[in-house]
């Protein structure tokens, strides 16, 4: 149900480009941090990255098919921060946009469906990632609590990061590496998956486009692509992610989005009217490339 939603939305904004919400002090502009006194009231900044999230959403919201809100960046501020990280996830679903919470869960089976429960009947997350580093009985109760809500998961597979083939490639059997043995388990969850995409999806980095061409093949499931951007991760390298129909993928910008007003030095007042010109340059990006692909 969640993969049959995203494919809906991606076809209705004709865009694949995910928006995610990651803040930090450094992001937000003085006006705000000025509004909520933050250099000395502390307390407020989970108050303030809420007020800069829902800017951003208002602003983004027609344009993009999903919101993936890295909780790492909520936890940091303790309990407000994760009040702001439900709040911020509330309204990206009062603004008709799906969301991905970005915790990657992984644990023994029985913490593990706690996490799943907590997390997957939430009304407001539609789906999370998840850390197979336990295996299947691991992954099983991630698996069984998606399928009876609804909701899909976003397995890390090979993920964006430069130190990603320090465990995840390594060989182990017949000249197979970590990456593999992962991608054939996820491949093996949702094996009496009737949609067009199964719920259980994979996490790529668009800093590996030969291994995003190599797992589209295997996997059912939609690809959660980050990297792009701020990781350096473009257009040309993330087209194999998806198939000849432009879906079967979302690919994520947080800092690229968030942050775009600074690097382009724009009045700050202006943050969330440049958050979405980046988007917009991202979707052009992305759907020329594909359209190029196509064109082959
Ligand atoms: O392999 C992975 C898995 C997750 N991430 C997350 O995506 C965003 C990327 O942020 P940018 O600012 O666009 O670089 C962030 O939340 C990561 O935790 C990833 O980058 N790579």
């Amino acid at each position: 149900m969640f993969a049959a939603k995203l494919s809906k939305a991606i076809k209705e904004k004709n865009n694949p480009c995910v928006v995610g919400l990651d803040p930090t002090m450094e992001m937000m502009p003085e006006f705000l941090q000025k509004k909520y006194n933050v250099s000395v009231q502390k307390e407020n900044i989970p108050q303030m990255f809420l007020e800069f999230n829902k800017n951003i959403i208002d602003s983004v919201a027609d344009l993009t098919p999903a919101i993936k809100v890295q909780v790492a960046f909520y936890e940091r501020y303790g309990l407000a921060g994760i009040e702001a990280f439900y709040e911020t996830l509330k309204y990206c679903k009062e603004k008709d946009v799906l969301t991905i919470a970005d915790v990657k869960r992984g644990d023994i089976g029985s913490t593990a469906l706690a996490y799943a429960e907590g997390l997957l009947q939430e009304p407001s997350i539609d789906s999370i990632t998840v850390n197979p580093l336990f295996g299947t009985d691991g992954l099983t109760p991630f698996v069984d609590v998606a399928k009876k809500e609804g909701k899909g998961l976003f397995i890390l597979l090979k993920t964006s990061n430069p130190s990603s083939a320090e465990l995840q490639d390594l060989e182990v059997e017949g000249g197979q590496k970590v990456y593999h043995k992962i991608s054939d388990i996820i491949a093996t969850l949702d094996e009496d998956c009737k949609g067009e995409y199964s719920d259980m999806g994979v996490v790529v980095g668009a800093t590996h486009p030969a291994q995003l061409a190599e797992l589209r093949k295997k996997q059912k499931g939609f690809m959660l692509v980050p990297g792009y951007g701020a990781q350096g991760g473009s257009g040309k390298d993330i087209v194999d992610a998806f198939d000849d129909g432009g879906l079967g993928a979302v690919v994520n910008s947080s800092r690229g989005i968030t942050s775009y007003y600074k690097k382009v030095k724009a009045d700050e007042k202006d943050y969330a009217k440049f958050a979405k010109k980046s988007l917009e340059n991202m979707i052009k990006d992305i759907n020329s490339a594909l359209a190029q692909k196509r064109g082959k």
